[in-house]
């Protein structure tokens, strides 16, 4: 397993591209198993999660071809409606083949995504809606089946979610795009990368108003067809970058963003001292200081993502003062704080409150990546600490950022990646 090795104290100074953004691209991919039509896509970052739906969708039929980040995708010979334990264990996005295998061939045998990372994540919203539809579902085995009564299409219907999922609104929306008659989604997800998915779906043919909203109303059609679509940019990889500028101090300018995507996460970079500038496509973020400590609390967009708080939370760690960070969204999303705290920080948790006080040095240490998010933590609690900073288990890094260590290096950060094969040389 890759490690990442951070020599920390360099100040960060230059240019970054920010990549298309994960969470749009995810479930855009598995809009082509909705069609025989063909979507050209572009700007798809270059991932593990990527190349991980890239394998679902082939074994179901899909042929895409890559060329940089393009990716044409052709599903016409979409047949097989199976996704696989081995497949869906390692990226929990997987669930998004359900609906629209549901809606475009009328049957899905789906395994219920595993283990517990940042919390219990049900899909119990996912299963009640399209049962609303007129699916029949079954859970076996560990396996969600699925189906309609042959000859049958799902049936239009009122959803109203327990409670907003970003996913679950995904799941929802491409199924009722091929539905009979008219979906109403209340209480939908208004995150940016679903809008991005029912533009998407709306080129492709899809009736769809309300985009952005909590409420998205759905005309089903019979079919739909190909089309050609830009991912939005990843406001939390550029956010990531943002927290690493203003914990370690420089000059950064992000190109290929849409600064408006990222409100929530500016207001307290300022709040924290960074002095942020913004165009229509860029954002640059300038740090000559010690960080001050700001409290938050995670919510649905357009508040506080919770996608955000772990790199927050490393900030604060380096900060003046002290700061309250309150996770409303996932019950177990902490996890980096054991961590943090071997690297010298000073950070306690009582249920769903950590509670940060900042200390002037981080000192550099082996520590573990548990998810996504904590891995970017690490990070840039790495690049901030003294001396050296080992982080294992990255692979969790590179299911969601595209090269964050070449990235880092061109902005003059000492990251390097050590393989497998280079450790074992290292160690020998
Ligand atoms: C691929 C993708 O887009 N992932 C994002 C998506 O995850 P994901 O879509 O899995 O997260 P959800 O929005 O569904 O989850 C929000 C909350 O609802 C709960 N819940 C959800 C569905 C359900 O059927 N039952 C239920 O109880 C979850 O356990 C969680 O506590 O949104 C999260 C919240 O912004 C982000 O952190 C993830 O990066
Ligand atoms: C939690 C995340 O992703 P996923 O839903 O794919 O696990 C994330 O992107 O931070």
């Amino acid at each position: 397993m890759d490690k990442l090795l951070i020599q920390g104290g360099q100040r960060l100074v230059g240019e970054v591209n920010v990549a298309g953004a994960k969470n749009a691209a995810l479930p855009i991919l598995c809009a082509s198993l909705l069609s025989a039509g063909q979507l050209d896509l572009g700007n798809v970052p270059n991932l593990q999660d990527v190349r991980t739906m890239l394998a679902l969708l082939a074994q179901m039929g899909v042929r895409a071809e890559v060329s940089g980040h393009a990716i044409s995708l052709d599903g016409r010979w979409v047949d097989k409606p199976l996704a696989p334990y081995e497949l869906v264990k390692t990226m929990r996005a997987s669930i998004l083949v359900l609906g629209p295998l549901l809606a475009r061939l009328g049957e899905a045998r789906v395994s219920l995504p595993g283990g517990c990372t940042i919390g219990a994540r049900p899909v119990d919203q996912h299963i009640k809606g399209l049962q609303a539809m007129g699916a029949q579902i079954e859970l076996e085995h560990g396996y969600i089946n699925a189906r309609i009564k042959q000859g049958m299409r799902l049936k239009g219907s009122r959803i109203m979610f327990d409670m907003i999922t970003v996913t679950g609104t995904e799941n929802l929306l491409m199924a009722a795009t091929l539905a009979e008659g008219e979906t109403v989604l209340e209480n939908a997800a208004r995150e940016p990368e679903v809008a991005d998915l029912a533009h998407l779906l709306v080129a492709m043919g899809a009736k769809i108003d309300g985009i952005g909203t909590d409420q998205l109303t759905i005309q089903g059609v019979e079919q739909l067809h190909g089309a050609r679509h830009q991912v939005i940019p990843d406001r939390i990889e550029a956010g990531t970058f943002l927290c690493a500028v203003a914990a370690v101090g420089g000059e950064v300018t992000l190109r290929q963003i849409e600064p408006h995507l990222l409100d929530a996460v500016l207001k307290k970079l300022s709040a924290a001292g960074v002095r942020i500038e913004s165009g229509s496509n860029w954002i640059r973020a300038s740090m000559h200081q010690r960080p001050t400590a700001v409290s938050f609390r995670t919510s649905e967009y357009p508040a506080f993502p919770t996608d955000m708080q772990a790199q927050f939370m490393a900030l604060n760690c380096i900060a003046v003062g002290a700061a309250q960070i309150v996770e409303t969204i996932f019950e177990n999303r902490f996890m980096h704080v054991q961590e943090l705290n071997r690297l010298g920080a000073n950070v306690m948790v009582d249920g769903s409150t950590a509670f940060v006080t900042g200390v002037a040095h981080l000192s550099g240490a082996t520590v573990m990546a548990t998810d996504l998010r904590a891995s970017a933590c690490l990070a840039i609690a790495g690049l901030a600490a003294e001396g050296e900073t080992l982080i294992e288990r990255i692979y969790h890094l590179d299911r969601g950022y595209d090269q964050m260590e070449k990235k880092l290096s061109a902005l003059g950060a000492q990251v390097s990646r050590i393989t497998e094969t280079a450790a074992v040389a290292q160690s020998t």
